[in-house]
């Protein structure tokens, strides 16, 4: 029984069973025989070895570059290459039909868009592989033959269908279908003898234009147009006016759906192979070839005839009701050796050819890539860059199935080039079809049959092969039914699609999101880059602008600074060079800073007291000379009162002394004060770039100061002397307490002749005191004498005076207290 789908073998799958899955493009290898004059030149090395059905080596011929570059090891001396099947030079061409373009045929009877392109260099044997020679013929008119046997019985006679745009169907006017006959009739005129010679011979060219309405017809149509330096030509065209000479170029255009096609093609529809093939051979008188140097019937332009095949459906609208598919042959030019071309005219078809050969071969490249690496972005196919590979761009994009027959001569002088169109042919084994188009017959069929496989058991039937791609043999309910699975699977495909895409976009959108934040990443780093420089920048700047801010002010305080400290010294300068030492000693651990001692020369006071210490230590050796007299001494009475008096007076320089101590270490502290004060000047004063005048002056008055200093040692040296003379006075005057020790009472004759003139007054000490002594008891006893006044008030005035701070401070401990009490002494502080 037979199924609707005219199914034979439902083990070996057919078209009709099911969608072909992605499949590698097929790659059919042909290997031309050496002629016998190649053979003559030597042509024969053995370079092209076939180890397996599908395995090539190619061993470089020993004069070619790939041997020298072998030679030099940068390359290699023999590559291998796979095909889907190798032909040796023996294979016939109804071999290579069988095993090739037969299958191409059959698909494109069910429904298929096919393209068959040849490729290879020059005098390879393409054109051969595609129209034949003789009675040789090609793939093409085998094809035009076997396409017009499956068809015979079914075609259409009528002419309003005509090919247009892409595959679409354009219903032809009474006028229109006039004007299309014309044109057929004359091109086929101008062959009526070309079957004769064709390579049809022999094969069977009858067919059959139905007779009844039901069912399915076909109309054949037929264009063929040459690529020729990058211009489209059209082939069936009319010859060009002797005016116009040059022949009419094509354009290319696309639909509606972007689809290439070429405006304004000649379409002729044949009603049998041999009339096809009549359109074939009077295309080729327009063909553009010339004699090479390789081939003296070279084709110098890529070369491309198409077989439409129109659907017509009974009393249907040509806009919806009539599907076309078609076979499309390109016969490609070879590449070849531009140098080897001595005529310029060849030499730039050879370029032309080349490039639009390496465009195609780049898209090829550019399609393998994409298909490969299906995450990465994809590259774009370089389609727009030939014309070629504009019209061959469907093909490689889904909208059809080719195949590529590679053809190779065994020459060993262009086994450079060979090797070249073999390794660009390896790549293009690797490229995987794209879907198939919506509209394949045998997609909508196999569609079908997966519904009715679910239903019924399959049950075999024979079936000739005529009769697989056949879709006339379903009826209209069968095709119904297989569009409401199409319309299934249309809404299944689409929604396949909506969740590619949603979860595309969530890929894309997590991508971004990572770029984005990667980006922000590197944003923030960059910013706090950026900040921290420019917060380094404009501190750096503050810190200079603060430099030079106390540079200036620094200057301006140690002007001031030096001025005041100048005039200071100038001050002490005037008034301590003149005085003698005046100060005691100091110890260097406890001794006052330079800037303590730059202080005292604010105090002049210390001059003074310096003088007046000097005069008391005057006095005082005065007074050590009386009271040696007076040890001698007569005058008993004038010892006792000169001891009481001593008593007195050593109590009061205890006194004095320890005020002068207390005086000495505010002064100190004033001075400390004052040098801390003086420490930050000093130190502004060094950064300065004026530091070394200040230096200098400050050395100076570390000098003076040091001389200064030295005084002070020496007074206090002077007044220790002073108090050990007062003491060992009143030792003596203690001795001469005691009744026997007394001296005799003096006389005031004897005091008069020492020139003291001074009795022992009970009123008063002034009287037995020599004139000079009274500056000094004025100063030093000033409490005990009644007339005292003033000076007791001068001492007072004196303890708030920088000497009497200065005797304080420099004083670092007090005075031992007195470790001997004398008999009717009170105890004195020596
Ligand atoms: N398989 C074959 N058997 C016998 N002869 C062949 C075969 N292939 C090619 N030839 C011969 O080789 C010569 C060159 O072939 P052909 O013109 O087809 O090469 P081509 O590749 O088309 O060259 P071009 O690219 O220059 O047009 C022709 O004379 C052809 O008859």
């Amino acid at each position: 029984k037979k199924t609707p789908l005219g199914r034979t073998d439902p083990k070996s799958p057919s078209p009709l069973t099911a969608p072909r899955a992605p499949e590698k493009m097929k790659v059919f290898l042909r290997i031309r025989p050496l002629t016998a004059a190649e053979r003559e030149r030597g042509e024969e090395q053995g370079c092209v070895g076939v180890t397996s059905e599908d395995t090539l080596l190619l061993r470089a011929s020993k004069d070619s570059q790939a041997m020298r570059n072998a030679e030099r090891g940068v390359a290699q001396s023999a590559h291998k290459f796979n095909f889907t099947q190798i032909f040796s030079p023996t294979t016939t061409q109804q071999e290579f039909y069988d095993h090739t373009m037969k299958e191409v045929v059959h698909n494109v009877l069910q429904g298929e868009n096919h393209l068959l392109y040849t490729y290879g260099i020059t005098n390879s044997g393409k054109t051969y592989t595609v129209q034949g020679v003789g009675k040789e013929p090609g793939l093409l008119p085998r094809a035009l033959v076997s396409v017009f046997l499956k068809l015979s019985g079914r075609l259409y006679s009528g002419m309003d269908l005509k090919p247009v745009l892409c595959q679409d169907v354009r219903r032809l006017d009474a006028s229109e279908v006039h004007a299309e006959t014309i044109i057929r009739d004359a091109l086929l005129k101008e062959d009526e003898c070309a079957s004769l010679d064709s390579g049809i011979g022999g094969l069977s060219t009858t067919s059959h234009i139905a007779t009844q309405l039901e069912g399915v017809r076909f109309s054949v149509w037929v264009s063929f147009y040459e690529i020729y330096n990058e211009f489209l030509y059209d082939l069936l065209a009319a010859p060009p006016s002797l005016q116009l000479k040059k022949r009419a170029t094509l354009r290319l255009s696309n639909d509606k759906h972007g689809n290439p096609y070429v405006k304004d093609l000649t379409w002729i529809q044949v009603h049998s192979a041999d009339e096809a093939w009549k359109v074939l051979k009077a295309g080729q008188r327009n063909q553009s070839f010339a004699s090479t140097h390789l081939n003296h019937n070279s084709s110098r332009s890529h070369s491309i005839f198409t077989v439409r095949i129109l659907h017509v459906l009974p009393d249907a609208d040509p806009r919806q009701g009539t599907k076309s598919c078609e076979l499309l042959v390109c016969d490609l030019a070879g590449s070849e050796r531009c140098k080897n071309q001595q005529n310029g005219e060849r030499m730039k078809e050879a370029n032309n050819i080349n490039t639009s050969l390496h465009t195609l071969g780049r898209c090829i490249t550019a399609l393998r890539h994409n298909q490969n690496n299906r995450s990465r972005p994809p590259q774009v196919v370089p389609f727009r860059d030939s014309k070629l590979t504009r019209v061959l761009q469907n093909y490689f994009c889904g909208h059809g199935h080719s195949c590529m027959v590679v053809n190779i001569n065994p020459c060993a002088s262009t086994y450079d080039e060979t090797l070249q169109a073999l390794k660009f042919s390896a790549i293009a084994t690797q490229l995987v079809h794209g879907p198939s188009s919506k509209n394949r017959v045998a997609y909508i069929l196999s569609l079908l049959q997966e519904q009715q496989v679910r239903a019924t058991v399959l049950e075999e039937e024979e079936c000739s092969d005529e009769e697989d791609g056949d879709i006339s043999m379903f009826d209209s309910e069968a095709l119904l039914q297989a569009i409401d699975v199409l319309k299934r699977e249309v809404l299944r495909q689409r929604q396949e699609k909506v969740e590619l895409e949603a979860s595309v976009r969530e890929e894309v959108c997590a991508e971004m999101m990572e770029v984005i934040s990667r980006m922000q990443n590197d944003f923030s780093e960059t910013l706090e880059t950026e900040r921290a420089l420019i917060e380094e920048r404009y501190e750096s700047k503050i810190s200079n602008l603060e430099t030079s801010l106390k540079k200036y002010y620094s200057q301006e305080i140690k002007n001031e600074q030096i001025q005041e400290l100048t005039t200071a010294l100038e001050k002490v300068e005037g008034s301590v060079m003149a005085p003698p030492p005046l100060f005691p000693p100091i110890s260097e651990d406890l001794g006052p800073r330079r800037s303590q001692r730059l202080a005292s020369a604010h105090y002049p006071e210390v001059a003074h007291l310096s003088a007046e210490l000097e005069q008391c230590r005057a006095e005082l050796d005065l007074c050590r000379t009386e009271l040696q007299l007076r040890t001698l001494g007569k005058d008993k009475r004038f010892i006792q009162a000169q001891a009481e008096n001593s008593a007195t007076l050593t109590s009061s320089a205890d006194r004095k002394l320890e005020e002068g101590q207390r005086n000495l270490r505010q002064f100190r502290q004033a001075l400390q004060k004052l040098g801390a004060e003086l420490q930050s000047g000093e130190r502004a004063c060094c950064r300065s770039t004026d530091g070394e005048r200040l230096r200098q002056t400050l050395s100076a008055a570390d000098d003076i100061i040091g001389r200064q200093d030295q005084m002070l040692v020496e007074l206090h040296n002077s007044l220790q002397l002073v108090k050990a003379d007062l003491r060992r006075k009143a030792d003596t005057l203690a001795q001469l307490q005691s009744p026997a020790s007394l001296p005799p009472p003096s006389v005031p004759g004897s005091c008069k002749r020492r020139g003291c003139g001074v009795t022992a007054p009970a009123g008063g000490l002034a009287e037995n005191q020599p004139p000079e002594k009274r500056p000094f008891f004025r100063t030093l006893f000033s409490a005990r004498t009644p007339t005292a006044t003033p000076t007791r008030n001068k001492a007072e005035q004196m303890e708030a005076t920088p000497y009497a701070r200065v005797l304080r401070s420099r004083q670092p401990t007090p005075p031992p207290s007195p470790s001997v009490v004398r008999r009717g002494m009170k105890p004195t502080m020596f």
